[in-house]
C-alpha cells in the first residue's frame, strides 16, 4: 500500500529488453510536494523508469498508480487527463526547431484548451517569464539559444499547463557550473512557489546536496536505497558508497572539518 502522501506508486516494476532485465519488482513512491532526486550507475535504468511512469513505455509487469489511479489500462480520455497533470523536461529540451520558443509553450496550451488566442499567447509568455528567460528569447528559434536557454525555454512548456508533478531528465548535463547552479535555485524556487513535485533524474551530486528532499538510488534493477541525502549516502551497496565517497561527493557536500578542501559549484571558492 502506498502513503496518502504519493502521487506517483510505482509497483512490482519489470522492463526487459530481450534477455537484458533493467527492472525487476521495483517498488517506488514519490510522495506529494517533494523533489526525489533518481539517481544509478550509467544503464541502471533511470530514463527507462521515467518513460515507465509517464507513460512512453508500456512496462512488462507490475503497475504506476498517479494520483491513486491506476495507469495500466486506462481509456484514451482517462490517460490524457493524467498526461495533463505532469510536465515533462528532457536533457536537450526536445523542443520543435522549426518553432519560436513561444510557439512551442503555446503547443500544449492549443492541444489541450480551447482558449482566445491572445490568452494563450499571454499565457506562453508568463511561463516563459517563469523560467527567468528574457521576453526577447520568445520570438527565438531554439538553434539560437544557448543549452541553458534552450532548458529553459523546455521547462516554461513542461510548464505550460500548470501542472502537478514535473519530470525531469538530467537538466543539469552541459551546463557550465553556475548555470548548473541557477537551474537548481529555479527548480526549487519553482516548487515552493507552485506546489510542485518534482522527479529528477540526475548525475550532478550537487543537486542531490542543494535540492533534493529525499534520492532513489537505483541497481541491480531495484530500488537499492532512498531517503534523504545524508542518510543514503552512508548505505553499503558498493556503487552507492563509491558514489558518495568519491572526490566529486566531497566536493558536493561542502566544506566541513574532516574533507574541507573539496571545492562544488555550489561553493566556489
Ligand atoms: N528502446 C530500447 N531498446 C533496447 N534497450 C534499451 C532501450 N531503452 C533502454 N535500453 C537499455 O536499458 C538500459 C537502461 O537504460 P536507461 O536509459 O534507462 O539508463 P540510464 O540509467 O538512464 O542511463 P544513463 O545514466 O546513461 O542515461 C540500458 O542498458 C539501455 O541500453
Amino acid at each position: 500500500m502506498s502513503g496518502d502522501d504519493a502521487v506517483i506508486a510505482v509497483r512490482g516494476l519489470r522492463n526487459a529488453f530481450g534477455a537484458q532485465v533493467v527492472h525487476d519488482a521495483l517498488d517506488l513512491d514519490v510522495r506529494r510536494g517533494e523533489i526525489l532526486g533518481v539517481i544509478g550507475g550509467s544503464g541502471a535504468g533511470k530514463s527507462v523508469l521515467l518513460r515507465s511512469i509517464v507513460g512512453l513505455k508500456n512496462p512488462d509487469a507490475g503497475r504506476v498508480q498517479f494520483f491513486g489511479q491506476d495507469t495500466t489500462h486506462l481509456r484514451a480520455d482517462q490517460r490524457r487527463e493524467i498526461d495533463r497533470r505532469f510536465g515533462l523536461l528532457f536533457q536537450d529540451g526536445a523542443l520543435f526547431s522549426s518553432l519560436t520558443v513561444l510557439e512551442n509553450v503555446e503547443v500544449p496550451l492549443l492541444e489541450y484548451f480551447d482558449l482566445p488566442r491572445n490568452l494563450v499567447h499571454d499565457i506562453a509568455l508568463l511561463k516563459i517569464a517563469l523560467t527567468g528567460l528574457p521576453l526577447d528569447a520568445a520570438a527565438k528559434y531554439p538553434a539560437q539559444l544557448s543549452g541553458g536557454m534552450r532548458k529553459r525555454a523546455g521547462l516554461a512548456r513542461a510548464l505550460a499547463l500548470d501542472p502537478e508533478i514535473l519530470f525531469l531528465d538530467e537538466p543539469t548535463s552541459g551546463l557550465d557550473p553556475v548555470g548548473a547552479a541557477a537551474f537548481d535555485e529555479l527548480i526549487s524556487t519553482l516548487r515552493n512557489a507552485l506546489n510542485l513535485t518534482v522527479f529528477l533524474v540526475t548525475h550532478d551530486l550537487d543537486s542531490l546536496y542543494a535540492i533534493c528532499d529525499r534520492v532513489a538510488v537505483l541497481s541491480g534493477g531495484r530500488v537499492a536505497a532512498e531517503g534523504p541525502v545524508n542518510v543514503v549516502e552512508h548505505h553499503s551497496d558498493p556503487w552507492i558508497r563509491a558514489c558518495f565517497q568519491g572526490p566529486r561527493a566531497r566536493g558536493a557536500r561542502g566544506p566541513s572539518p574532516l574533507h574541507d578542501s573539496g571545492v562544488s559549484r555550489g561553493n566556489p571558492s
